[in-house]
């Protein structure tokens, strides 16, 4: 008699990561990776501050202070974790090689992805080693406003081979990109610091522990 279970998918553990310079950690951050970890169940949403950006010009705030600034905002979240371990590694940070490092560490049999915003997806051919990164996780895309699907190109191409859906992601450890829409609050880092910076208020766009750590340690100011 055949098993009844073989029949149905394997599920598997799933972890997902939302990486970015977090100059500072924002409500639209903060909910962004809540709301994806609730509507897609995943296992584990960790928040991952780069050390050195490899896109963009060094934060003038350190690694540390992005850091304890999502430690700060993430007390009290059970939901969300804080995974710190790219301010271990010197030079740019690139995502591929935490990803090699998480899968050395993790193994294969656990279900990765890397999650980013619409913006951060369209700029995925400049990556480091780019064509990688599907080999060691998934992608979840969150659209912006404003931003648009491509039509043609390397990430059209690419949407097309390798879009899927959440069982996918459940059923595999890599190779999958799922897209998806989600309200994102109209909220930057970049508004935060100018704001900060021309001495108004960036009250209620980000943590209040957050704010309080801003001003104790001067910073954003011009
Ligand atoms: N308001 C938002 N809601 C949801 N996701 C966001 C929001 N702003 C940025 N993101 C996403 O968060 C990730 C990290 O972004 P980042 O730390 O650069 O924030 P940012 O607010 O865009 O910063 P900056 O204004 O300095 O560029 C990226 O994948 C980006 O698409
Ligand atoms: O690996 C790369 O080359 C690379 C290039 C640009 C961005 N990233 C990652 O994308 C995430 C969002 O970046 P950012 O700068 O928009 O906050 C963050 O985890 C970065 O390390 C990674």
């Amino acid at each position: 008699m055949s098993n009844p279970s073989s029949a149905l998918p394997r599920s598997l553990k799933t972890l997902a990561l939302f990486g970015g310079t977090f100059n500072p950690v924002h409500f639209g951050h903060l909910r962004m990776a809540l709301e994806l970890k609730e509507a897609l169940g995943f296992d584990e949403m960790r928040l991952l501050p780069s050390h050195q950006p490899a896109h963009r010009a060094e934060p003038r705030v350190s690694a540390q202070a992005r850091r304890d600034m999502l430690a700060l905002a993430l007390e009290g979240c059970p939901e969300l974790a804080l995974d710190d371990r790219e301010l271990a590694r010197d030079g740019p940070t690139y995502t591929v090689d935490t990803l090699e490092g998480l899968r050395e560490e993790l193994g294969e049999e656990i279900s990765i992805s890397f999650c980013m915003g619409l913006d951060s997806l369209l700029g995925l051919p400049g990556w480091h080693r780019w064509e990688r990164l599907l080999e060691l996780a998934h992608l979840v895309v969150v659209t912006r406003p404003g931003w648009h699907m491509p039509r043609d190109g390397e990430v059209a191409e690419l949407l097309a081979r390798h879009c899927g859906t959440m069982d996918d992601i459940r059923g595999h450890s890599v190779g999958r990109i799922l897209v998806r829409e989600q309200t994102l609050l109209p909220i930057s880092a970049t508004g935060i610091r100018s704001l900060i910076a021309s001495g108004r208020s960036a009250q209620f766009l980000l943590p209040e522990r957050v704010l309080n750590y801003i001003q104790i340690h001067q910073l954003y100011r011009s």
